[in-house]
């Protein structure tokens, strides 16, 4: 468990908050490049990818620091529904329509890492995992056996019921040691097969950051941060394992009535 808490930024309204986003992966990209040849990161679906194309497609002020340097992104998925890559509840597909289709030519393209689509329609997304988890050890583990992968940055969201990733609230799933990457077969939102990378992988992560907006969103809100009784919530197990490497891009609206202290700035 780790020690330090996590940093909770709330801001007045999207624009504020994209602005934010886009100054903590950049930064999170310009540390990764002063410490190896390309910013490895996992995004979430959900309402993730369109927060993320506000931050990262704004003009920005034109100086090295402030530029996305897409063509050294590897973008891998932090979780994947079991459908092909062209269909509407693929978070792939989302992330193609709301982020990278869009990318200006002039900042390059990033290695999308999308699942292996001829197993969609396994009756068991076991294999649609493993297949996953060799990618990411083609990416991670070349040179040595490393036990965990070490993401750059990973991208989440936060359901209303507390779930992150695919990780969802009393699924066994949340105890998983060994697997970077695992097969869901029963998630309560549909469609209910999906892969996820596990709760290991994530808190292991350089930078881990949530992004959770919306009024719908602060009874979840207040359990995480507030009340023991969110304490086993898998948001709050991200909060409890990764403590200050994780932070949370909020609206005032999502975090009304939530008590824990809110930082200033980045
Ligand atoms: O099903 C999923 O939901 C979560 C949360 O989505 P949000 O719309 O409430 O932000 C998302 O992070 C995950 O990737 C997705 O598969």
């Amino acid at each position: 468990m780790a020690s330090a808490s996590p940093n909770l930024y709330s801001f007045p309204n999207s624009n504020a908050l994209a602005e934010s986003l886009r100054v903590y992966v950049l930064r999170a990209q310009n540390s990764a490049l002063s410490r190896h040849e390309s910013f490895r990161l996992a995004v979430s679906g959900g309402s993730l990818p369109a927060v993320l194309a506000k931050a990262l497609l704004a003009p920005g002020n034109g100086s090295p620091e402030d530029t996305p340097q897409f063509s050294k992104w590897h973008i891998f998925f932090a979780d994947e529904r079991a459908v092909p890559l062209d269909h509407e509840e693929s978070n792939y597909r989302l992330l193609k329509d709301e982020l990278v289709a869009k990318i200006p030519a002039e900042l390059g393209s990033p290695v999308i890492h999308p699942i292996d689509e001829k197993h969609v329609h396994d009756d068991d997304p076991q294999e649609l995992a493993d297949l996953y988890q060799e990618d990411l050890m083609r990416e991670f583990a070349a040179k040595d056996s490393v036990k965990l992968p070490v993401f750059d940055l990973i991208l989440l969201g936060c359901g209303p019921d507390g779930h992150t990733c695919s990780l969802f609230p009393g699924h066994d799933l949340l105890r998983e040691k060994d697997a970077w990457v695992a097969p869901e077969t029963n998630s309560p939102k549909p469609p209910p097969k999906r892969i996820t990378l596990t709760l290991p992988v994530v808190t292991h992560a350089v930078n881990i950051a949530f992004v959770a907006t919306g009024a719908g969103k602060k009874e979840i809100l207040k359990q995480i941060f507030d009340l023991e009784e969110g304490s086993s919530l898998p948001s709050a197990l991200v909060n409890q394992g990764a403590g200050e490497k994780v932070s949370w891009f909020t609206d005032h609206p999502a975090v009304d009535g939530v008590a824990f202290s809110r930082r200033g700035s980045l």
